[in-house]
């Protein structure tokens, strides 16, 4: 990921290689007021990047996108890839940490595995020098 933005890929594996993981298991049980409920709240993913698969094939992700919720449509047993906060101070931007919940579904009970990839401890998390052009951090949103 590094390369393909032009930064050397030591910077950023001297930070992530062989750091504490995260897992959690979500479970969404069916609801027939689906459009009432929400399974997971709006939010940004803190880490530097996260593996997500949907086990059931049950398709709930969302992501928002100039203001709207679009659905994932991942294939079945294929691995979501998320970029956290953390990854979008350090590349300055370059990488997004995007908005995203999950919906309930009316009748189909689903299941997700999150996998959080953090940076290692007591990292002052701040744009990384080969990411910073005229000495200036952008501005991200
Ligand atoms: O269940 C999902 O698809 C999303 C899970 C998620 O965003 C999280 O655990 O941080
Ligand atoms: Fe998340």
């Amino acid at each position: 990921m590094a390369k393909a933005v032009g930064a050397r890929p030591e910077s950023l594996l001297g930070i992530f290689k062989e750091q504490p993981r995260g897992m959690r298991m979500n479970y969404y049980p069916p609801c027939q007021q689906a459009d009432q409920v929400m399974g997971l709240s709006p939010h940004t993913d803190a880490d530097g990047l996260t593996l997500l698969l949907q086990v059931n094939g049950v398709h709930s992700l969302q992501i928002k996108k100039d203001g709207k919720w679009f659905y994932v449509n991942a294939l079945n047993d294929a691995l979501i890839v998320n970029i956290g906060d953390t990854l979008e101070i350090l590349s300055n931007g370059k990488f997004k940490s995007v908005e995203h919940r999950a919906v309930i579904h009316p009748n189909k009970e689903r299941i997700s595995v999150a996998l959080f990839f953090f940076p290692c401890h007591n990292l002052v998390v701040s744009p990384l020098p080969e990411f910073v052009k005229d000495d200036k951090p952008n501005l991200v949103s």
